[in-house]
């Protein structure tokens, strides 16, 4: 990408019929985004022309914030990332901020931070947030490999799924039911922590949601959409028609199963190599269909509860690392939220994308994403429909449509100080 280009063009010398005309770029080949973008009347132009808004991969997007890159936003711009966005989307970096974040809680005494004591094998006792136990415990490689040890010891049954914290679609990630498995990790760590770690020689080593909730016998997990407009104050949105992803076998943790991705993993990228795949419906649920399922077999209330949860975990992940992102006004994002619901109806976070897939396999999911994209734009959009880094981010009920607000700190603030004035 050229850089100082937005000095260099610059919006003169354009008629009035341009200055309308939103001028867009991509860096996917995404028929979804493209076609919504072109839709509208917008034109597309290339990340050196004058854009007003941008469909960036995230490496592009770091470079544009990059000081050394000299680039400066203009107001009519807007572009679909923070620039540390990796706070949230890094494994590793989602559970040191969840840690901090409790840890401040707890410090100010906070009610949110209270623990509980469970009694585990052998009469042993281990303490649990009561609130905050939103993602499966988790240790970062090799770092906490010592903390790792002390922990197995206390209970060696449990088993335990190992993510490279650089890679995704679910490469590099085995289950772990033994010590011996990670035997070579010691080794590796120790070879390691001579070097400066990078983000390539992490893992994370996640307690494993052995006891998923399943549908006809598979394993599934959500994906729900979640729009961030600002971090500070913060303002999210969920969207309502996320969906399930299934695997393509029966679950069977039996130890002959243990590697077979097609029984554990329900990334789609894994599954559609699967013989049992269906093209049809892509292994696919819409989260309103999962939501009647469950209150026909589970009953309306715990079902309400599940997916009051969920909004709630949500809302706290992003709590927690809204003081550590860069919250520019010309960025929003839209984050692909991954949650395992257990059979007791708990909701687990398993991780965030900042680049969830625009890409449909099914004619469903086409239509999902198309009227994602739509719906999305409304709400970024200022009413008048040109980007404008400066307007105040407050959609009307209309532009909100399928999303609804998660957490709206600025009309939070304006509730709170209407009601004291009364
Ligand atoms: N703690 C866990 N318990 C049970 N299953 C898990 C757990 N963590 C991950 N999985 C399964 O493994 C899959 C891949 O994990 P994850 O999404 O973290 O990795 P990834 O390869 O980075 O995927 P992505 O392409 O979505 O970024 C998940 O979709 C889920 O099915």
């Amino acid at each position: 990408m050229k850089q100082n280009s937005v000095y260099s063009l610059g919006m003169y010398g354009r008629t009035n019929r341009d200055r309308k005309q939103v001028r867009f770029c991509a860096d996917f080949d995404k028929s979804i985004v493209i076609n919504s973008f072109l839709r509208r009347g917008w034109r597309e132009v290339t990340p050196e022309a004058d854009w007003n808004i941008y469909w960036s991969n995230t490496a592009n997007c770091r470079s544009i914030f990059n000081l050394e890159t000299g680039y400066r936003l203009q107001d009519n711009q807007i572009i679909n990332h923070f620039p540390n966005h990796y706070e949230l989307v890094r494994k590793d970096l989602l559970v040191k901020n969840i840690r901090r974040y409790r840890k401040e809680l707890e410090r100010e005494n906070n009610p949110l931070a209270e623990k509980t004591q469970n009694k585990i094998a052998d009469g042993q006792v281990v303490s649990r947030y009561l609130y905050l136990d939103f993602i499966p415990t988790t240790y970062i490689l090799p770092t906490d490999y010592n903390l790792f040890l002390e922990e197995y010891r206390k209970s060696p049954q449990t088993m335990y799924i190992l993510k490279p914290c650089a890679k995704s679609q679910g490469a590099g990630i085995c289950l772990i039911n033994k010590l011996s498995k990670l035997k070579k990790w010691s080794r590796e760590s120790k070879k390691y922590l001579q070097h400066q770690l990078t983000s390539k020689d992490m893992y994370v080593l996640s307690r494993y949601i052995d006891n998923p909730l399943l549908i006809g016998g598979k394993k599934f997990d959500l994906r729900i959409y979640v729009l961030v407009t600002s971090f500070r104050p913060l303002k999210a949105y969920m969207y309502r028609n996320g969906f399930c992803r299934f695997c393509s076998l029966k679950y069977d943790t039996s130890l002959t199963e243990l590697d077979n991705i097609f029984v554990h993993l329900t990334n789609v990228s894994v599954q559609k190599y699967g013989e049992e795949y269906n093209e049809h419906h892509g292994g696919k649920l819409g989260i309103q269909n999962l939501k009647l399922y469950l209150e026909g077999t589970r009953g309306r209330e715990v079902t309400q509860r599940l997916f009051e949860d969920m909004q709630w975990l949500i809302v706290h992940s992003l709590k927690a690392v809204a003081p550590v992102m860069a919250n520019d006004r010309h960025c929003f994002e839209c984050y692909g939220y991954d949650i395992i619901i257990d059979d007791n109806l708990k909701p687990w976070l398993i991780e965030v994308n900042a680049s969830p897939s625009m890409t449909a396999t099914t004619i469903n999911d086409r239509i999902l994403k198309y009227n994602l994209v739509e719906n999305l734009l409304s709400i970024v959009l200022p009413p008048d429909g040109f980007p404008d880094a400066r307007w105040n981010k407050i959609p009307s009920a209309e532009a909100l449509g399928d999303f609804e607000t998660l957490i709206d700190e600025d009309l939070m603030y304006k509730e709170s100080s209407d009601e004291k004035k009364l």
